[in-house]
């Protein structure tokens, strides 16, 4: 069995291919590194290790490579042989994947494929529906998009697992031993279920309990390590100030998230406890920069940080942590993160206020814009 995945990368190679190989699938890279791709093809196999005491590797084999760049022919072939398709290139990034995408899925109509699903594994809510949505852009012909609709599958789902950015030497990867990936049963046309992913018929409740736990969570150890000058995650997470921190914006998402899906207390304590534990992971080392990548995506309004925000103030939960982090996450400062430089430019040429709100979405007389200014004007006096 064939799979194809966009995104060599960090989970692309450290999580998703490590299920779809135990499950034995052949895994075919797409990606637009050429070295990664000339390595997957030259040694066609590597480790993933895990950030434990004890010493355990997963070997990884039955792998190789094609740039969509410059092999687009062989991705839409590929695409056209394969039984799956996953996808962990950066939500932002699924448009640029489309069209190859679509013209693959068209393909699989002219050849007379069997069904087949498509997979985006990204830290966003509908990552799929959402490159759903520009595969259909790439369609003009209403008979042909029906017909992709028809064989293809389309789930939704949440991954979780931390896998730092690795060596660029390498294939080779580092990763924590949890992980967790949920697909949304419905949209799937295959019946095949892959063992080490939970189907579930609800997926917004699992989607958003992560992303408003284990992203907030991780950051705001990413954002307040930075305005403290901390530079991994293992140690930010160490401090006494950034810990209660932490510790407040969970109890403010897990507020949220018993309001809205019933999750139990005790259950969701539990699992705050399991995720900090993760966060200390001293074997793993992360550096508050990458955590803390691309700030504007993390400041978008249905992102980590304004989601869970704007949704306690609408029920007016307190949210003086979670103000606390979005600010820092204005002060996020890294001259190789072009969105964090984006955002200094714009508040150096518009003003903080205006810049909050064209980053969050949020008006400029909205209470949260005008508290989010506040409490970046407090860290900075701190
Ligand atoms: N690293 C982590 O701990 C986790 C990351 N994620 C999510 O997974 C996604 C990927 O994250 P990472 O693997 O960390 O990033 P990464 O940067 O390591 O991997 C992304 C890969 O996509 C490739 N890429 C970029 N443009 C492309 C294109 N047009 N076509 C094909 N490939 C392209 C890049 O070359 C890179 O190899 C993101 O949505 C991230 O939020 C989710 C859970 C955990
Ligand atoms: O990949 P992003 O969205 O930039 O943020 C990294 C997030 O992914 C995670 O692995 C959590 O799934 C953590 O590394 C961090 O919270």
């Amino acid at each position: 069995m064939l799979a194809v995945h966009f995104g060599a990368g960090n989970i692309g190679r450290g999580f998703i291919a490590e299920v779809l190989h135990s499950n034995g699938y052949e895994i075919c890279f797409i990606d637009v590194s050429q070295p990664l791709i000339d390595q997957l093809n030259e040694k066609r196999a590597y480790s993933i290790r895990l950030a434990q005491e004890e010493e355990e590797t997963i070997e990884i084999n039955n792998v190789y490579g094609l740039n969509s760049q410059t092999e687009e022919s062989k991705v839409i072939e590929t695409i056209a042989q394969a039984d799956l398709v996953t996808v962990s290139v950066g939500v932002n990034i699924l448009p640029l994947i489309a069209p190859v995408l679509a013209a693959g899925l068209k393909k699989r109509l002219e050849v007379g494929a069997r069904p087949i699903d498509v997979i985006a594994c990204e830290n966003a809510i509908g990552a799929t529906t959402a490159l759903k949505g520009h595969i259909k852009d790439q369609v003009d012909d209403a008979t042909i998009w029906e017909g992709i609709l028809s064989n293809t599958g389309f789930p939704d789902a949440a991954v979780d697992r931390i896998v730092p950015n690795q060596s660029r030497e390498g294939l080779d990867v580092m990763v924590e031993p949890f992980f967790e990936w949920v697909v949304h049963t419905e949209g799937l046309k295959i019946e095949k279920r892959l063992d080490g992913v939970s189907y579930v018929d609800e997926l917004t409740p699992y989607i958003e309990r992560k992303l408003y736990t284990v992203n907030t969570g991780h950051a705001c150890i990413a954002y307040l390590g930075f305005v403290h000058e901390i530079d991994s995650i293992a140690e930010a997470v160490k401090n006494p100030t950034i810990r209660r921190e932490l510790e407040g914006v969970l109890e403010e998402t897990g507020r949220l998230l018993e309001v809205k899906y019933h999750f139990e207390r005790e259950e969701l304590k539990a699992y705050h406890q399991k995720i900090i534990g993760r966060f200390e992971n001293s074997h793993l080392s992360d550096p508050v920069e990458r955590v803390g990548r691309n700030p504007m995506r993390k400041l978008s309004a249905n992102d980590r940080l304004i989601g869970p925000l704007v949704q306690l103030h609408e029920r007016k939960i307190n949210t003086q942590h979670l103000l606390k982090v979005t600010a820092a996450a204005f002060l996020f400062d890294v001259a190789q993160d072009e969105e964090s430089v984006q955002i200094q430019r714009l508040i150096k040429e518009r003003g903080l206020l205006e810049t909050i709100a064209e980053v969050t979405s949020l008006s400029p007389d909205h209470p949260l814009a005008e508290e989010i200014e506040r409490a970046v004007a407090e860290l900075l006096n701190q």
